[in-house]
């Protein structure tokens, strides 16, 4: 058993979605979105411990749902931050045990398995830094002015999350990046930047992101087969 503790970032607004209110409270299948992201978390025995990161409007509703849903772990809330890679930031500084491997998952991804989990865990503690990420299956173009590039697929992989690293690398990572003012679109951006290299598990196309109202077709249609 290779332990970990998880951080699961629910603190965005879920503009891009445009369900009328937060992604995350949308219901899938029988459970709001970020209910069935908790309970992968809470049902995997070696996540030794879950900390949501919320923002501080959403904090009631979503302690209503704890109540109403009672993940089978305990769930510590952290109250997040303006930009996703800030509340990975305030979720680290919460955590108590800092000698660790920590998984950072986006609320907005509730169909990872706990295979992938547990690949990503061997992975994290064997490099001490790891994500799950899927091979590009389009052909990816680059414009620069007026001009195209077609880049080699073979080398490109859409980064997924949980990303996991041991956590002195993951937070002397986001301190930098907050000293240099750098802002990644993912963890594993900030830690590369150090030139610390990071393992790549292959990850499974059904570990969708929920971002736009296509996606959220996507899932009702994943949760029916
Ligand atoms: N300030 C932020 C922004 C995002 N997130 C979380 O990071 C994950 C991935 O972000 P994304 O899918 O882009 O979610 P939102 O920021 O909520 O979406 P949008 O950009 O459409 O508003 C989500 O689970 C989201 O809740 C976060 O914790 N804090
Ligand atoms: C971290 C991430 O899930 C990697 O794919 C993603 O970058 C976060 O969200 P966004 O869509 O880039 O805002």
């Amino acid at each position: 058993m290779f332990e970990y503790q998880a951080i699961v970032l629910a603190a965005g607004e879920g503009k891009r979605m445009n369900a009328g209110e937060n992604k995350q409270f949308v219901v899938i299948g029988k459970k709001p979105l970020i209910i069935h992201t908790l309970d992968v978390f809470s049902k995997d025995p070696w996540c030794s411990s879950i900390i949501l990161v919320v923002s501080r409007k959403d904090r009631d509703r979503i302690e209503d749902l704890l109540d109403r849903y009672k993940p089978s772990k305990e769930i510590k809330i952290a109250i997040g931050g303006a930009e996703r890679q800030e509340s990975v930031y305030l979720g680290l500084q919460a955590m108590e045990n800092k000698d660790t491997i920590v998984f950072i998952h986006d609320g907005a991804r509730p169909f990872v398995s706990t295979e992938s989990l547990h690949l990503l865990a061997e992975a994290a503690y064997a490099h001490k830094a790891a994500l799950l990420a899927v091979p590009v299956t389009d052909t990816i173009k680059q414009r620069n002015g007026q001009t195209l590039h077609t880049l080699d697929r073979k080398t490109l992989w859409a980064a997924q999350t949980p990303q996991a690293f041991q956590y002195d690398i993951i937070f002397n990572a986001h301190q930098r990046a907050a000293e240099d003012n750098f802002l990644g679109t993912d963890d594993t951006s900030l830690v590369e930047r150090l030139n610390i290299p990071v393992e790549i598990v292959m990850g499974s196309y059904d570990n969708m992101k929920l971002t736009t109202p296509e996606d959220l077709k996507r899932a009702q249609a994943f949760l029916k087969r």
